[in-house]
């Protein structure tokens, strides 16, 4: 039976490297102030809310032993990953964000429809990765899931509705 759609929410699933920005995005897309945070050791869980879309948003954390945790996570009822990338930490930490996002697609049991959101973060910053070189290094041409990059600053608030704006298209 189909269950209404407030007992089987959108779920979304904030993803990346340490320090890309996670948390820091998981804020702003609650409408809450940019603050100095902590690295996440575990997850934060809440309900985003935009016009008339609802969805559950985890995020969780980044750091290296923490990201074997990630498949445990994701299951088939997951409709969307926001892949957080710092565009500002250079072409080394872009490779292995490379490397952590498709082993990830390939070991997690996700559905096919799952939308794969990519953000470049710290686009507030100097010498920033282009979004060119983000696909290319991510290796996004190809990738079996639809999905899209957008560039967003939590810092300056800046993408952070355009965001909200994609996923509502997508997912009400
Ligand atoms: N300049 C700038 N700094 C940012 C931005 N977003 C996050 N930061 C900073 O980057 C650092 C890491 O941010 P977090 O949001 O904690 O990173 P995370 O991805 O959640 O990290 P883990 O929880 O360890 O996986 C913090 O010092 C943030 O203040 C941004 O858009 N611009
Ligand atoms: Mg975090």
């Amino acid at each position: 039976s189909k269950l209404p759609k407030e007992e089987s929410p959108t779920q979304i699933y904030l993803l990346g490297l340490n320090d890309a920005g996670k948390t820091a995005i998981f804020n702003s897309l609650l409408g809450r102030n940019f603050t100095l945070s902590q690295p996440t050791i575990g997850f934060n869980l809440e309900e985003v809310r935009y016009k008339d879309l609802s969805f559950s948003l985890w995020d969780l954390g980044g750091q290296c032993r923490l990201r074997a945790l990630w498949k445990h996570f994701l299951t088939e009822n997951a409709n969307g990953i926001i892949f957080v990338l710092d565009a500002a930490a250079g072409k080394k930490r872009l490779e292995l964000a490379s490397k952590v996002l498709h082993e990830t697609l390939q070991k997690a049991v996700i559905p096919e429809e799952l939308f794969l959101l990519v953000l470049a973060n710290k686009q507030d910053m100097d010498d920033k990765l282009s979004a060119a070189e983000i696909v290319d290094g991510l290796k996004l041409v190809g990738i079996k899931y639809e999905w899209e990059l957008l560039e967003t600053s939590a810092k300056h608030n800046t993408g952070i509705v355009e965001s909200l704006e994609r996923l509502h298209q997508k997912f009400n």
